[in-house]
């Protein structure tokens, strides 16, 4: 099947540099993407956009070339519940990739044994009104109650401002949680503002809970773009990252979120974006932590 990109679509960086700071060994990007080929894993009728096609082969070249040795593939709204596109990817690892799942409260037993199988040690629940319909909540809590089992972790995807009014959904989950992208916040707010103090102490009085410092990009509305070179890309996003890095040692991760679904402005250079890592995990301890430690201890715990 053809598929035309949503109007405007803006492609994966295609010749990102080398980066300068090199990742510790065994590093995991832990928040990426494939997109189908669509021709061989069509797009899901429900999806808010029609993205460039982002394969397996094109994400572990990316892979090698940052200098990271694992991926954690996040399933991704284009594909709606349909994981094939996922699954193909991760049993193309050579178990180099875990991945995180999107189901319906139909999935089987089996089918879930066939996800966890091929690597999928977690689902996503996403709360972002622009990419997906509504699922009600106790459609989730069904979902998580039965992946708690497989000891599988949910990962959520929200704006800050709605965090007041999912508190108690996400505080009733039984899982690790892992929160993408900081929550999201809105980087002009002040860092010690209601607003982020929120999020902190949702991380504070929730020991389950872990948080993807990722997304420099997504976040950012001063930049300086990661581009050209630049250094100091993206520094008002560096505060709020630093601060939950500093705080919470042991429950970050770090992704490149490639190939950066639905960003507007520009595509950044992946390389830059993985030299914008040592300036939010300042020590090499943080950075092992952050790269090598946590993301090992969540999705390959055998062999920790
Ligand atoms: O890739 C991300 O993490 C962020 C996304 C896309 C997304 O989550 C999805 O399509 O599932 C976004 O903000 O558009």
């Amino acid at each position: 099947m053809t598929f035309t990109k949503t109007p405007g679509w803006l492609d994966w960086y295609a010749d990102p540099s080398k980066p300068r700071f090199v990742v510790p060994a065994g590093a995991v990007d832990a928040h990426c993407h494939v997109f189908g080929p669509g021709d061989e894993f069509p797009y899901a009728p429900e999806r808010k956009y029609t993205p460039c096609d982002a394969s397996k082969a094109q994400l572990f070249a990316l892979r090698d070339h940052l200098g990271f040795a694992r991926n954690v593939i996040v399933q991704a709204t284009c594909h709606g519940a349909d994981n094939r596109a996922l699954v193909d990817a991760l049993v193309h690892s050579e178990g180099r990739a875990r991945g995180v799942a999107t189901v319906r409260r139909s999935v089987s037993d089996a089918e879930l044994q066939g996800l966890h199988a091929a690597g999928v040690r977690g689902v996503r629940f996403n709360f972002v009104r622009r990419l997906v319909d509504f699922t009600p909540k106790d459609e989730l809590l069904e979902i998580a109650g039965r992946i708690a089992r497989l000891g599988w972790h949910v990962v959520i995807y929200f704006e800050a401002v709605d965090l007041p009014e999912l508190w108690d959904f996400f505080s009733a989950l039984p899982t690790t949680v892992v929160v993408d992208h900081m929550g999201r916040p809105d980087v002009t707010k002040p860092l010690d503002g209601p607003e982020f103090a929120l999020f902190l102490r949702f991380m504070r009085e929730h020991a389950n809970v872990w948080s993807k410092v990722s997304c420099p990009e997504r976040l950012s509305l001063s930049g300086p773009p990661a581009l050209d070179g630049e250094q100091q890309a993206y520094r008002d996003v560096v505060p709020f990252a630093r601060r939950v890095v500093e705080e919470f040692p042991d429950r970050v991760l770090w992704g490149t979120d490639w190939p950066h679904p639905n960003l507007k402005g520009h595509m950044p250079d992946d390389g830059l974006l993985v030299d914008f890592i040592p300036r939010i995990a300042r020590t090499a301890e943080l950075q092992r932590k952050l790269l090598v430690d946590n993301p090992m201890r969540l999705y390959w715990p055998e062999e920790c």
